[in-house]
């Protein structure tokens, strides 16, 4: 029986992989005849088109035969990218066309429907039957969310219910069936093993074959503005975010465009490390950016800002350095929604008085004082928003640059400038004089008329900085605002509620003048400043985007949240993390990221939790469980493997030594990706100069932006969200990972291994080491 089934599916896979080579011959053809038509009208473009521009209405008419030609080429190419498109996805179901299978018979009907599912669907020739559904249309949920019995599914018309006879699973590789199996409750154990066994090759894969029930439920949520996923090390929440990605392009296809989509990811490398997964699916790849990014990038040049790396790498090394503890105190505060309300009330009280303007200047003398212009501001009612007053005050500097523009054109320096005018200039003047008939015949006469016009020519384009500057409203001084917060501690007194500020106050004022005086912006001060700017000259939204992910989020404040609801106001927003893993000084604190989910409705909001870990062998997870608080909630999937082994070094050369016969024997076993993981990157450069003569490897640092297989050094922070078949934790000594706040980093780590870990260290061992029981790990 059982043999006469595999027969029938080998045989099956045969028949479809015939029919999708079929149907690829047929449109590669049909791709080949579309190029050669675009390549033909590009050639004769001007050809089939009457030029003829003797009067306006030929004008019309040739400017419609241009346009109606254009439009028969974009047609085309459009065409072409659509054939594309469909042939890359083919030519991967060639190789692989189905990975499962369900038979369903629908409540009130006699047969099964059997369905078949893979990355894209597929129709047989006459286009009646489905050969292959897409893992996203509404039927397949049955099969990531059901074990044979009753089930049910959603479509757009309703509930169906039924009955699901079998489930079974393939492996295909090559067009030829490798095996398959039927399975029960959780989908196909045997395939989960051997995906998590496999060695890494720097790139995240797509989970489409083996998508857990709790990772479907993020996958295809609608409903919900809010979706919080939080999820163990390793639960796959990148990856089901991914896997959104491909499902909403898919259910909105025809609305939903993939530069609609952002995705905030928490380092540049990263980027490349998941680049690969939507294209797999047959999908493009949605707007990658760092949050990081995307502020340098609002905030233009008026600071040079700090990087959160920087701060980060404080945070881990400076705790001996003066005034650490307050900048660590301000480091949170101004993170907390707390100081968001300070800013709002502070904007507030701006609309009465306070503004901080800028004169404007012009070769060293001013030309119009701030004074001036706060006046004209406070001039204006005061039920007018502060926006839309500075956009009139902007309108006002521009009459009287105007006015002050013709008043310039007497002064000396305008005849030097003239004098230095090339010769061109001379002649466009003169050119223009003579088109407006401007010329008397006299002489000295004209010789006037025509300084007067490259006079007011030279100052014109003197002023157009100054012009574009006052439309940019350049002449409201930002940086001041900001600094007015922290001019003395009682400063910000009024805009508190109930005069709350946190310990060491003072200091933190004091640090933030002195950073600002040397224009430097800390991390912490760059979102909230950027706040401020945005909420005086009126929040620039970017209201195209329909959906935000946010993965590693419990590394955003609350402040971060609320900054970027307000920058996306029509999107949705996903957000993946593990409070586990919150490593910055600012991180959120609460499982539901409480600052986040105050800004939304209970009845908006969907909170899923992942507890299954995926990455890791048992041993590891127990091992890494046993860390953190609530790890006995995390369920390891059932991946034998190795006991993590911690080594003590008798000294720093030792460490080395230790560390390349380690590096060695990964390689041996056959892993592909191995990282050294140190604390900081300081300690990295360390790390890295001392095992570099004995073994090949990368240093990694923030401003690497590729993901590749190979041994790294990495600091952990930039480990985030990323795996590797072997890990070597570089120095797990009490004195590296012996705070309390150096827990999670530590966790983060370890959880980044996939098949080995290995701990080494020098004089005492990590205190979240030696709490575990002896049974997971072994000393060596
Ligand atoms: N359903 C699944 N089928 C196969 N592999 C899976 C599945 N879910 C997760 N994985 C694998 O588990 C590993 C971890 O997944 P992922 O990086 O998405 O987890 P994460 O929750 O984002 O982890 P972290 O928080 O530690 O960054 C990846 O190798 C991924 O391919």
């Amino acid at each position: 029986m059982e043999d006469r089934e595999r027969q029938a599916e080998e045989e099956r896979v045969q028949r479809v992989v015939g029919e999708i080579s079929r149907r690829i011959e047929f449109l590669q053809k049909h791709v080949s005849d579309v190029k050669e038509d675009i390549v033909q009208i590009r050639r004769n473009f001007w050809d089939d088109v009457t030029v003829n521009f003797e009067d306006d209405i030929e004008a019309v008419e040739t400017y419609a035969s241009i346009k109606q030609q254009a439009e028969v080429l974009s047609e085309r190419e459009r065409i072409h990218r659509h054939a594309q498109n469909q042939l890359k996805t083919l030519i991967r179901l060639q190789k692989s066309p189905y990975f499962g299978r369900i038979d369903f018979r629908e409540a009130g009907e006699r047969g099964a429907e059997q369905i078949y599912l893979g990355i894209g669907s597929f129709l047989d020739e006459k286009e009646e039957e489905f050969l292959v559904y897409d893992w996203r249309a509404p039927v397949s949920s049955l099969y990531y969310d059901y074990s044979p019995g009753p089930a049910e599914y959603e479509t757009p018309a309703g509930l169906i219910q039924g009955t699901m006879e079998l489930k079974r699973q393939f492996i295909i590789r090559d067009g030829e069936l490798t095996s398959m199996f039927d399975t029960g409750v959780t989908i196909g154990d045997e395939l989960l093993q051997e995906v998590l066994g496999k060695q890494a090759d720097g790139q995240m894969k797509s989970i489409v074959a083996t998508i857990q029930k709790e990772q479907n439920r993020i996958i295809r949520n609608v409903k919900n503005r809010l979706l919080i996923v939080q999820g163990a090390a390793g639960s796959g929440k990148t990856s089901a975010a991914l896997q959104r990605v491909a499902y909403l392009l898919y259910r909105y296809r025809g609305t939903l465009q993939s530069e609609q989509i952002v995705l905030f990811s928490p380092n540049p490398m990263f980027n490349s490390y998941i680049s690969t997964v939507l294209p797999e699916l047959g999908e493009e790849n949605m707007q990658q950016t760092t949050f990081q990014e995307y502020v340098e990038h609002r905030l233009g040049e008026e600071f040079a800002v700090e990087d959160p790396f920087a701060q980060m790498e404080y945070s881990y090394t400076a705790m001996e350095e003066p005034g650490y503890e307050a900048r660590t105190a301000g480091i949170r505060f101004k993170a907390d929604s707390q100081w968001l309300r300070v800013i709002e009330n502070y904007v507030d009280a701006l609309r009465q008085k306070g503004m901080c303007f800028r004169d404007i200047k012009f070769r060293g003398r001013i030309l119009i004082p701030a004074s001036a212009i706060e006046e004209r501001f406070y001039g204006m009612d005061s039920s007018l928003r502060i926006p839309n007053r500075l956009r009139l005050v902007a309108e006002w500097l521009l009459g009287e640059l105007k006015r002050l523009a013709r008043k310039e054109i007497s002064r000396p320096w305008v005849d030097e400038a003239i004098e230095l005018l090339d010769s061109d200039e001379y002649q466009r003047a003169y050119q223009h004089l003579r088109r407006k008939n401007q010329f008397t015949e006299e002489t000295f006469n004209d010789f006037d008329r025509e300084r007067e016009l490259l006079a007011v020519k030279v100052v014109q384009d003197h002023f157009i900085p100054l012009r574009r500057e006052v439309k940019q409203l350049g002449f409201v001084d930002h940086p001041a605002l900001y600094r007015k917060l922290f001019e003395s501690p009682q400063s910000v007194q009024p805009y508190t509620e109930k005069g709350q500020l946190p310990d060491f106050w003072e200091e933190i004022c004091e640090q933030t003048i002195e950073s600002l005086e040397k224009s430097v912006l800390s991390w912490e001060d760059a979102t909230p400043f950027l706040y401020l700017k945005e909420r005086v000259e009126g929040f620039q939204t970017n209201t195209a985007v329909r959906h935000v992910f946010i993965d590693e989020a419990q590394d955003y404040s609350s402040f971060q949240f609320a900054f970027i609801k307000s920058l996306f106001p029509h999107a949705r927003l996903t957000v993946l993390g593990d409070i586990n893993q919150a490593i910055y000084a600012h991180s959120s604190e609460s499982e539901d990221f409480a600052g986040l989910s105050s800004l939304y409705k209970e009845e908006e909001m969907e909170r899923i939790i992942l507890t299954r870990s995926y990455r890791s062998t048992r041993p590891i997870v127990e091992f890494t469980s046993g860390m953190i608080a609530g790890g006995d909630q995390i369920e390891p999937f059932n991946r034998d493997g190795k006991t993590p082994t911690v080594t003590k070094a008798a000294d720093i050369g030792d460490l080395a030594e230790r560390i390349s016969a380690r590096i060695g024997e990964l390689k041996a076993a056959g892993h592909r990706t191995i990282a050294v993981i140190c604390k900081t990157a300081e300690e990295s450069r360390e790390a890295y100069a001392l095992l570099k003569e004995r073994v090949p490897l990368r240093l990694i640092d923030k401003e690497t932006i590729s993901f590749e297989k190979g041994i790294h050094i990495i600091p952990a922070y930039l480990a985030k969200g990323v795996e590797f078949d072997g890990v070597i934790l570089y120095n797990a000594s009490r004195e590296q990972y012996g705070r309390e706040t150096e827990r999670k980093l530590f966790y983060t780590a370890c959880t980044r291994a996939m098949h080995e870990l290995s701990l080494f260290y020098l004089n005492e061992k990590s205190p979240f080491i030696s709490e575990l029981p002896a049974s997971a790990y072994r000393d060596e």
